[in-house]
């Protein structure tokens, strides 16, 4: 059995705060970096994060400060739950502060614009030294925070990691799978919110559930076809971190990107979508990153190019969805082999 003696989580928003209280119901110290110490102050004195978990109680063990060298500093393992634009800049001011052998875990689903980094990648980059892994899964914050039988999977290529992670997350309602396919799970994760999106938009247009299985089931493939092409494990895609995180985000309204979808079937802008949700939603960035590199690799992914003109272009959805519907090269063959696997 792994012994931790310190653990660390960056990011004071939904995910991390429920990463440490996964981790302080567990009986481990945590310590929680959030970058504003008022709202600090108010989570140790509540035990409550208003901003983004209200009504939820949170361990007295969970510690929360805005001071990133004494959080980070000596800890062995760190989890970092910061938006994918965000990442590497905190990753950057916290650097100075680590040392070789920390191990680190991304909770982010999300791929950094213009260098197409998914956040391991960035991890292995800024931290050499550093162990490096992910945590991925259909884990919505409010569920898991209310104690709804949840699993994740934590991927890296070190065992060590991968334990430690399962040692100290696991409990009778959260449950831990390990794999070794780190790319991925982290892709799985990222890519699923790009279907979301279109979830929530085809449920705002009153679409049925026909639809939404022939959308899900679509995605599936679509983005088991790229994940493969940039050289994941297919067999992931049918795990919690592809399928699983899929139908999760696809079905429910406390998906954020879900929300987005769901705003702009009813009419409002993008802007007017993101700025009512307050809160990340990845999926809006990863469509564009997701088309751009699907079109240099030469990857087949029709929904992800409907859905950037839809949320780019103002395409008229009726519009795309007649392009999708009759599209060709879907009319015949279930699964489109560009590289002989999915
Ligand atoms: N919520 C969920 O159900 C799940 C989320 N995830 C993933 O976790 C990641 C984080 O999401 P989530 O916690 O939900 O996001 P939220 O929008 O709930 O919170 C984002 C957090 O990041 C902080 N932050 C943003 N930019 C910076 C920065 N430059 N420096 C320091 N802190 C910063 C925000 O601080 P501030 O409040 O000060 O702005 C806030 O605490 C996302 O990639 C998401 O996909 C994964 C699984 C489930
Ligand atoms: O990834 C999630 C659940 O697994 C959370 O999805 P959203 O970011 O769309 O809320």
């Amino acid at each position: 059995m792994t012994v931790l003696k310190k653990v660390a989580v960056l990011g004071g928003g939904s995910f991390g705060t429920v990463i440490a209280n996964l981790i302080a119901e567990n009986g481990y110290d945590v310590q929680l970096w959030m970058r504003d110490q008022q709202r600090a102050d108010q989570l140790n004195y509540e035990h409550e994060n208003k901003r983004y978990l209200p009504g939820y109680s949170l361990s007295e063990k969970v510690v929360a400060t805005s001071d990133l060298q004494s959080v980070v500093q000596d800890a062995e393992l760190v989890f970092v739950s910061i938006p994918s634009q965000s990442f590497r800049d905190v990753i950057k001011q916290a650097k100075p502060f680590i040392n070789e052998g920390q191990m680190f875990v991304s909770t982010t689903k999300g791929i950094e614009a213009k260098t197409f980094s998914l956040m391991s990648e960035i991890l292995s980059e800024e931290l050499p030294g550093a162990q490096v892994g992910v945590l991925s899964g259909p884990n919505l914050a409010k569920e898991v925070v209310a104690k709804q039988l949840t699993a994740t999977v934590v991927a890296s290529e070190s065992q060590l990691l991968r334990s430690s992670v399962q040692t100290i997350l696991h409990s009778s309602y959260f449950r831990v799978y390990a794999s070794s396919d780190t790319y991925g799970v982290e892709l799985g994760g990222t890519l699923k919110n790009i279907y979301a999106i279109a979830a929530g938009l085809s449920a705002a247009l009153g679409m049925g559930e026909n639809t939404r299985a022939m959308l899900m089931t679509r995605s599936l493939a679509e983005m088991s076809r790229f994940a493969v092409c940039m050289g994941a494990n297919p067999m992931t895609f049918i795990g919690l971190a592809g399928v699983g995180d899929l139908i999760v985000t696809c079905m429910s309204p406390l998906s954020r990107n879900y929300r987005v979808g769901h705003a702009l079937g009813e009419g409002k802008t993008l802007e007017e979508a993101v700025e009512a949700l307050g809160q990340v939603a990845e999926g809006v960035n990863t469509i564009k990153q997701v088309k751009e590199k699907a079109s240099e690799m030469q990857v087949y992914m029709p929904l992800v190019t409907g859905l950037y003109e839809v949320v780019f272009n103002h395409a008229p959805v009726a519009e795309v969805v007649k392009m999708l519907m009759m599209n060709e090269q879907s009319t015949d063959v279930e699964f489109v082999l560009p590289r002989g696997d999915i």
